[in-house]
């Protein structure tokens, strides 16, 4: 009984000095805060007694308040918390409607405040670069929250926590384990403190704050004319807020690097570099006076990046010209008065008809007639060969399918009388499109000259394609910049660099190491899948699937394989998994992506009959929009989501490789690591009993 009652003086006394605690707080902190900040003023009540001592002596928890956000102008960060389970940047709000989710979206009410989502994750970025960069802890230990006075709320919102009051300290202090130490909190706190100033609000002379944010920049945080600002403007859609990100020093250094020569960047999926290829372009718009041509073999990639230039900078974004390749050849040509019937369904037809006369003469070699398509397209074409000596002597990376010289004789034959039946009609396949505009451009270059050339994927590109790009980029320094993951590499054929006169060598060869898109669960099992393939570089180096010093930023995630028993079975719980991601809605976060298009199709019937809102990636053009996306592997091609889930993804690997095509399986692979790096914190993979059910991360 005496312990009892001792227990509930003991408890009786702890109330009691937490409410002298806060009272105090509140007295200490109201000269802080300016009037109308009551909500910031209520939260840092709530938290300041965290920082008190404890009965032994020792501060567990530290607080700092009011803090300049570094590298911007005048914004501030109300509130860091740093203590055992991490660092929580916090901003106080203060509506008057309460807040609530909305079609995935945060509202006040009905206003749509998710501005303020992208704004605290974006406020995260110093602490976490910070604390990598001189402490060497994860990005994962440093999490946004917006804290709401006056509501109640617990809800996690797209990686940020949103908290009413009451809700606040029983969260932040007793949901996550402990992770830090009592040496490292301290360390965090005084890293932090250095990194978020104490914020001078008022009219600060202009040459402070730049004063401030050239110091921001020497130590590497970030550039903040042009990085912050674009981070902190109003963005509506959540695809494109992933991408609004801070660079790491190690990122600005290439954004802002000058070369001598062409350059090149290349590093595993997920590693930023069409991030920093995109913030090149904006530097290479500003400092030349021609158009920047961002361009890349697949359509999907450009029309993002175009979306995304005109939110980042709308002052240039008419200046950089994001189109694929194919379509710049097109337009090229007609804008050159040049008269050509570009059909690729005709060509198709005239292909086939050609295949019918001599098929017989392939069936000891591969009876199928895609394989010699692509040698046609990709070798032939592909490497702009005009006779049969040519192709009897060139060598044919990436074809790993061996031919005699009499094999070459057959499929040459192929070639001329696929040609002849194209020139007959007078039609173009999509490889004669590039030549004609290869050969176009080196009678009349376009006018005016190009500022600057940057190419993403550009392991897809056939050699063809590489000399148009390397012969529109401008000779000088910065001309040409070549973005690229050999591992990656989902189309037939290839090239050298060199057969384009192209030499990259030394410090004009970037290497990102740094993965910021994968949860390490997903990442490692996108890895297994091309773990034991060796890849021949564009330079000729000779790479393996797992990258050795690949590092990852990202925070959780899980992989989930699924054995089904039927079709109708995998079918079922594609619609269940759907269904529990999108549960407080969100559709647009998720991708569902198959192998062959006619797959993507059924499964986006099978959607919509189940009343989910889809939408074809075909048609996708990075506008926000809250529909799940489905499509092909291949059209998910540098894109992301936060979930991804491929249905019969074994299967379809494992039937290319039944078909003895070493190079189409392997490639098939390739396309399925692509697939699964799409994914950011989910990555479901079902496929009729194949698979064990399990969810790893
Ligand atoms: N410094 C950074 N901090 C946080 N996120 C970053 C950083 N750099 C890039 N990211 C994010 O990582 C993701 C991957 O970036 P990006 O698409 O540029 O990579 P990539 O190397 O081109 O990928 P892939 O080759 O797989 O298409 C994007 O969401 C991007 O916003």
């Amino acid at each position: 009984m005496t312990g009892h009652l001792s227990r509930r003086q003991a408890a009786a006394d702890r109330s009691q000095q937490l409410i002298r605690d806060q009272r105090d707080a509140h007295a200490a902190l109201a000269p802080r805060f300016s009037r109308g900040a009551d909500g910031e003023r209520q939260v840092a009540t709530t938290l300041m007694t965290l920082t008190r001592p404890d009965s032994t002596g020792r501060q567990r928890w530290f607080m700092l308040i009011d803090r300049a956000w570094p590298g911007t102008r005048s914004a501030n960060v109300d509130m860091i918390l740093i203590g055992p389970p991490g660092v929580f940047v916090i901003d106080a709000k203060e509506w008057t409607s309460p807040p609530q989710i909305h079609a995935g979206v945060l509202c006040a009410g009905l206003d749509n405040r998710q501005s303020e989502i992208v704004k605290v994750k974006a406020m995260i970025r110093p602490a976490q670069h910070a604390l990598a960069r001189k402490l060497h802890i994860a990005a994962d230990i440093v999490h946004p929250v917006l804290a709401f006075a006056g509501h109640s709320l617990h809800r996690n919102h797209q990686g940020v926590l949103l908290l009413g009051m009451p809700e606040l300290r029983p969260t932040l202090t007793g949901e996550l384990p402990a992770r830090l130490n009592a040496a490292d909190v301290g360390a965090v706190h005084e890293a932090l403190a250095e990194v978020y100033p104490a914020y001078e609000p008022c009219n600060l002379p202009s040459d402070h704050v730049s004063a401030m944010a050239a110091d921001n920049v020497a130590r590497g945080l970030f550039d903040p004319q042009d990085l912050v600002e674009a981070v902190v403007a109003e963005a509506t859609s959540r695809s494109m807020e992933r991408w609004m990100t801070f660079l790491h020093p190690s990122q600005l250094a290439i954004v802002k690097r000058t070369y001598t020569g062409p350059a090149r960047i290349s590093g595993p999926a997920g590693t930023g570099k069409t991030v920093v290829g995109l913030w090149r372009a904006v530097e290479a718009a500003k400092s030349t006076t021609g158009p920047v041509l961002v361009t890349s073999l697949v359509r999907m990639v450009p029309r993002v990046q175009a979306r995304l230039l005109q939110q980042l900078r709308p002052d240039l974004a008419h200046r950089i010209e994001c189109v694929n390749i194919h379509k710049w050849a097109a337009d090229f040509l007609a804008a050159s008065k040049v008269k050509v019937s570009y059909d690729p369904g005709g060509a198709e037809n005239e292909f086939s008809r050609a295949w019918l006369d001599l098929r017989a003469h392939f069936s000891a070699l591969d009876p199928l007639p895609l394989y010699w398509r692509q040698e046609i397209d990709t070798v032939i074409k592909g490497r702009g060969l005009t006779n049969r000596e040519q192709y009897r002597a060139t060598a044919r990376p990436g074809r790993r399918r061996r031919l005699t010289e009499s094999d070459r004789d057959l499929v040459w034959r192929l070639y001329e009388q696929y040609q002849q039946r194209m020139l007959d009609r007078g039609i173009l396949d999509s490889a004669d499109l590039l030549l004609h505009a290869l050969a176009q451009v080196r009678l009349t270059p376009p006018e005016p000259a190009y500022g600057a050339v940057i190419v993403d994927e550009v392991q897809d590109l056939s050699l063809t394609a590489l000399r148009l790009v390397t012969e529109l980029a401008p000779s000088g320094s910065n001309g040409l910049l070549l973005i690229g993951d050999c591992r990656q590499k989902i189309y037939p054929g290839g090239y050298r660099l060199s057969e384009a006169g192209l030499s990259i060598v030394g410090g004009r060869n970037e290497v990102l190491t740094v993965n910021y898109r994968n949860a390490p669960a997903i990442l490692d099992a996108a890895l297994d899948v091309i773990a034991d393939q060796r890849f021949e570089d564009i330079d000729g180096a000779i790479v393996t699937g797992r990258p050795a010093d690949l590092a990852t930023r990202h925070g959780a995630g899980r992989v989930i394989r699924v054995a089904a028993q039927t079709s109708t079975d995998l079918q079922q719980r594609v619609i269940a998994m759907v269904r529990e991601l999108t549960a407080g809605g969100g559709y647009g976060e998720v991708a569902v992506l198959c192998f062959h298009g006619k797959q993507a199709k059924d499964y986006a019937s099978l959607l919509r009959r189940e009343s989910i809102p889809v939408m074809d990636l075909d048609t996708y053009a990075g506008d926000p929009d809250d529909r799940v996306k489905v499509g092909t592997w291949h059209k998910a091609k540098g894109l992301e989501f936060a979930h991804v889930l491929l249905p019969d993804s074994a299967d379809a690997v494992a039937h290319v490789r039944d078909q003895t095509d070493v190079e189409a399986a392997a490639l098939a692979r390739h396309a399925l690591h692509v697939a699964m790096s799409r994914a950011r914190e989910t990555l479901w993979l079902g496929d009729i009993g194949r698979s064990q059910p399990t969810t790893v991360g």
